[in-house]
């Protein structure tokens, strides 16, 4: 199922270098963090938005839409700090089967 996430992060890669006016991704590289972190916030905001129009029984796909924009420039600000989604999927496999509430216990018990 993440086999996208890998294809698309060596992509996100190959961009890297390239020009600008012909990938939309290089234009991200370009402008620099702050762009691409006003373009993961954007999106953000519209994946809520969208989610609260679901609650109140709009279309799911525009909803869908929104957060597979707002994981695609999650990606490209991983990229652009040399990161990749390997390193979330390992956090979430390690995560995996640990209760939220179990993890905030310990975390407190740790005195973090
Ligand atoms: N998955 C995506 C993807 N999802 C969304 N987007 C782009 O992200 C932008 C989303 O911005 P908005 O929704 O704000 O729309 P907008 O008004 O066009 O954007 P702005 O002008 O406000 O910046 C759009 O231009 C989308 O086309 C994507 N662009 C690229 N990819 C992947 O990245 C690969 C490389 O893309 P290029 O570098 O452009 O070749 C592609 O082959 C795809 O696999």
């Amino acid at each position: 199922m993440s086999d996208i996430l890998n294809q698309l992060h060596q992509v996100l890669e190959a961009r890297k270098g390239a020009d600008p006016d012909s990938s939309y991704v290089a234009s991200l590289y370009d402008k620099g963090l702050n762009k691409i972190l006003e373009k993961v916030g954007e999106e953000a905001v519209e994946t809520l938005l969208a989610a609260r129009d679901t609650e109140a029984g709009g279309d799911p796909e525009a909803l869908i839409g929104e957060t597979a924009d707002l994981w695609f420039h999650s990606m490209v600000m991983l990229a652009h700090l040399g990161l990749g989604p390997e390193q979330v999927l390992a956090r979430l496999e390690q995560r995996f089967g640990l209760s939220g509430h179990d993890e905030k216990a310990a975390r407190k018990a740790r005195g973090e």
